[in-house]
């Protein structure tokens, strides 16, 4: 039989917490796992842009990167504001919000964001980064010709506009999956 002290213990946030970061650091793995363990609201913002282009542009698409490629950069900008903004004006305080990795590129959408809350960067090495997305097959963000120097341009630039935005800085320092979801935990709890 369960006892009180299994359970974990609960969490009480003070004000939303904002995830940042590369492309498959996890913002979303943790994002939800986070909300799921502690019972908080959860919304990954790249699936407020699906739904917003879908109601919106009439534009059917699976994820936020077709949203990008049918729409275009300033398109996919546009609607990244207005979510960022939508959740600064009628989201709750206590809900952990994941972005898109892209966010980083988009000064107005992360202006909305700032005043949402914690924001929280997830720090990983590019090495293990880029071997994640490489798991995948090279993906059509990267330069088929120089796919390690266009990943390091990348990282380079995201990483300074992250490092710049956040509010905690977290260096997951390869932790697998579990491993993230603690030390973020101990980040959160301060
Ligand atoms: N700490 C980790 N260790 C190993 N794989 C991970 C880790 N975090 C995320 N992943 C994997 O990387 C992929 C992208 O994760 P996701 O949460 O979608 O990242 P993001 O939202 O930051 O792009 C998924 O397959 C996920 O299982
Ligand atoms: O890095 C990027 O430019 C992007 C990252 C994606 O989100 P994740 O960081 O959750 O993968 C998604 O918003 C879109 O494909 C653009
Ligand atoms: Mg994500």
């Amino acid at each position: 039989m369960d006892t009180v002290e299994d359970f974990t213990q609960p969490i009480r946030l003070s004000s939303s917490i904002v995830l940042l970061g590369m492309k498959h650091v996890g913002k979303t793995t943790l994002g939800q796992q986070f909300a799921t363990r502690h019972h908080l609201a959860w919304i990954d913002m790249d699936e407020l842009i699906v739904d917003r282009a879908r109601e919106s542009y009439n534009i059917e698409a699976r994820n936020a990167r077709e949203v990008y490629i049918k729409l275009g950069k300033d398109g996919f900008q546009e609607i990244e504001t207005a979510a960022a903004r939508y959740l600064r004006l009628y989201s709750s305080r206590n809900q952990i919000i994941a972005t898109g990795g892209g966010i980083a590129d988009n000064p107005a959408a992360l202006a909305e964001l700032a005043a949402i809350g914690t924001s929280v960067y997830l720090q990983e090495s590019p090495d293990i980064l880029f071997q994640r997305i490489m798991a995948g097959g090279l993906p059509p963000f990267l330069d088929a010709r120089d796919p390690r120097g266009s990943f390091d341009e990348l990282f380079d630039r995201r990483d300074a506009i992250y490092r710049k935005t956040a509010r905690i800085v977290l260096n997951l320092q390869g932790a697998s999956i579990p491993e993230a979801l603690q030390l973020f935990e101990t980040a959160i709890r301060g």
